[in-house]
């Protein structure tokens, strides 16, 4: 990089020398056409030979034009490409934590509008930004050399036109900032309605939205006119300073021709000057806008590349697996959402899962089923107390490897928009290394072979429906129990209620039953059948594990929490069974 930018630095001085010395060199025809104006020959003989030479000189600061312009932009486009990249890790190495508070619209906007102004910002910008420095330089200096007295004149305009210049620039940074900000907003509230679009259409909501959207857009066109009006002002000024500035150098250029201190030839160069001046000035500023920006947009992102993880991505102990036993147990765990601090989920929380057990965690919707699922698998840290696994406190692990032993199958699986075969092998540690046979095998396990062949495409299919993701995520999850060494020994299943049909629903049950033999389970049951084989059930109620035991005993106390839940359950299955009928 630094390579390529040093060459293009080269290139920009040798088209800059050559573009800055032209109207020193017109400045020469000029005054060769002006004095020979009553010899043709002379002046046709000199003229030719001095325009051939400086066609050639022309010619070679256009090649150099050319390479500097595009070794600037291949390096520009270069350092976006990195910068995305790196944007994404350091997005993808944040703690789950970060993603309750950052919503994925503005993460998205920062990935795709944020890179790209500070992309445009330091490319093809830096590039036009250095050129017109180098012009400036080179022009004022030419300036002095053909007419110091002139050039003072002429430079008087300078400070006036840099104070403005910086008072302009902070506006503007300012500016960009709340634009990117409002952007942000809008593309969040975009996302938002559009991958929740079921829940607008169900509700009719689809006007309202689109005018809300409106309203966010109309703020973003609020500032961006805001920005266009400082920029008209700004230009509007720059440009009219301009013209002043050629107005008074043929005015005083004049009156030195008249007194003999100038040449026609010398003017006329003078004036060329000028207007390059102008011109980079002009130049000059855009690029200082457009930094501006480019520093605006840049700070959301240095602050996210900044950002160090709460949690560790990839360090900690590593026990040997085939010491791995999996007994679980929560000692007094207290935990709320770092977003709902005000609303704790567990208060000394205790639950001891035997190794090679299977747990049935009950409980009213809301009661922090899933959030115990979250803080095994370290998504979540307990604000007091301890989780351990065989004795090991949870966050002494590495997480990489606590997550490769638990084996996860949730209720609402989100799979990415691939094959069915490409998700299978999605949970092994090298998908690419997943034979089809290996897919298949997979598939036999979990029962789903036949269900997926049903589909037209078969293994191909690309994911989407419910049902389907389901089935897939159970065949994945078989392929890292059956075929990868990892073979969790802990299962944190998520019982599904409603995706599958009721053929499918068995085929689902029976493997999953399976696998369980010979692991530590917790399960989130929903069936009464599940929660009866489980070797124990938790009832979660008011923070914290109110009854815990083997489901009979507890079945039994007809006062008990559970059995009340039971009831109510059982007396739900048949209102719903009443209402089919
Ligand atoms: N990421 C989160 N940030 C803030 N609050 C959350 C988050 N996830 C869940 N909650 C809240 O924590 C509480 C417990 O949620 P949890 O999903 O663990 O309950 P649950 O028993 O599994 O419920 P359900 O049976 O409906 O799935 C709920 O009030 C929920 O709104």
């Amino acid at each position: 990089f630094v390579h390529k930018m040093g060459t293009a630095i080269g290139f920009l001085t040798v088209s800059s020398a050559v573009t800055m010395s032209a109207p020193f060199f017109l400045g020469r025809v000029i005054d060769t056409i002006y004095a020979s104006a009553s010899d043709a020959e002379t002046m046709t003989a000199s003229l030719t030979s001095l325009c051939i030479m400086l066609a050639g000189v022309f010619l070679c600061g256009g090649a150099c034009n050319a390479a500097r312009v595009y070794l600037m932009q291949s390096s520009g486009q270069q350092i976006v490409r990195n910068l995305r990249a790196s944007v994404f890790s350091s997005i993808l190495r944040q703690e789950v934590a970060f993603f309750d508070k950052n919503r994925t619209g503005e993460l998205i906007n920062r990935l795709s509008a944020d890179t790209a102004v500070v992309g445009r910002s330091i490319t093809d910008n830096l590039s036009d930004g250095l050129r017109a420095v180098a012009q400036a330089a080179a022009g004022v200096s030419m300036m002095f050399y053909v007419s110091p007295s002139l050039a003072s004149f002429v430079l008087l305009i300078v400070p006036p036109m840099a104070g403005l210049a910086v008072i302009y620039g902070r506006y503007l940074r300012s500016i960009s900032k709340r634009t990117q900000d409002a952007l942000a907003q809008a593309t969040q509230l975009a996302e938002e309605r559009i991958s929740n679009m079921r829940t607008v259409r169900a509700f009719g909501k689809e006007l309202s939205e689109v005018d809300k959207y409106t309203q966010k857009t109309d703020h973003v066109l609020g500032l961006a006119k805001k920005e266009a009006v400082m920029r008209a002002g700004f230009f509007g000024v720059t440009g009219l300073s301009g013209n002043m500035m050629i107005l008074s150098v043929l005015y005083k250029g004049g009156l030195l021709m008249a007194s003999q201190h100038m040449t026609v030839g010398e003017l006329s160069s003078f004036l060329m000057y000028t207007f390059w001046v102008g011109i980079s000035i002009a130049g000059l500023s855009s690029f200082y806008s457009e930094l501006m920006k480019g520093f605006g947009a840049g700070a959301r992102l240095w602050e996210l590349l900044d950002r160090k993880p709460e949690f560790p991505l990839n360090e900690g102990k590593i026990l040997p697996a085939d010491q791995l036993k999996g007994q679980l147990k929560f000692c007094d765990v207290s935990f709320a959402y770092p977003t709902r601090k005000e609303a704790p989920i567990f208060q000394n929380l205790n639950l001891l899962v035997p190794a090679g057990s299977i747990m049935a965690v009950v409980g009213a919707s809301g009661s922090g089923k899933s959030s115990m699922v979250s803080l095994l698998l370290r998504l979540y840290d307990p604000d007091a107390g301890v989780i351990t696994i065989d004795g090991h406190d949870i966050r002494d692990l590495n997480p990489y490897w606590l997550r490769s032993h638990i084996g996860t199958v949730s209720q609402e699986p989100v799979l990415f928009s691939c094959s069915i075969r490409e998700n299978i092998a999605y949970g092994a540690t090298d998908p690419d290394a997943v034979t089809t046979e290996d897919v298949y095998r997979a598939a036999k396990v979990a029962n789903a072979y036949d269900f997926i062949q049903t589909f037209p495409k078969g293994f191909d299919t690309v994911v989407g429906e419910k049902g389907i993701s389901f089935l897939c995520e159970m065949v994945s999850f078989n392929h890292i129990c059956g075929f990868f060494p990892q073979n969790p020994k802990i299962l944190l299943l998520d019982e599904a209620t409603s995706a599958l049909d009721a053929e499918n629903e068995f085929l689902v049950q029976e493997a999953l039953e399976r696998l369980m033999e010979g692991r530590t389970v917790v399960i989130i049951a929903h069936r009464l059948s599940t929660i009866k084989n489980a070797d124990a059930v938790a009832v979660l109620d008011q923070r914290r594990i109110a009854e815990c035991g083997q489901p009979t005993e507890l079945l039994g106390n007809r006062q008990g929490l559970f059995r009340k839940l039971m009831e109510k359950q059982a007396f739900l299955q048949e209102e719903q069974q009443r209402a089919l009928i």
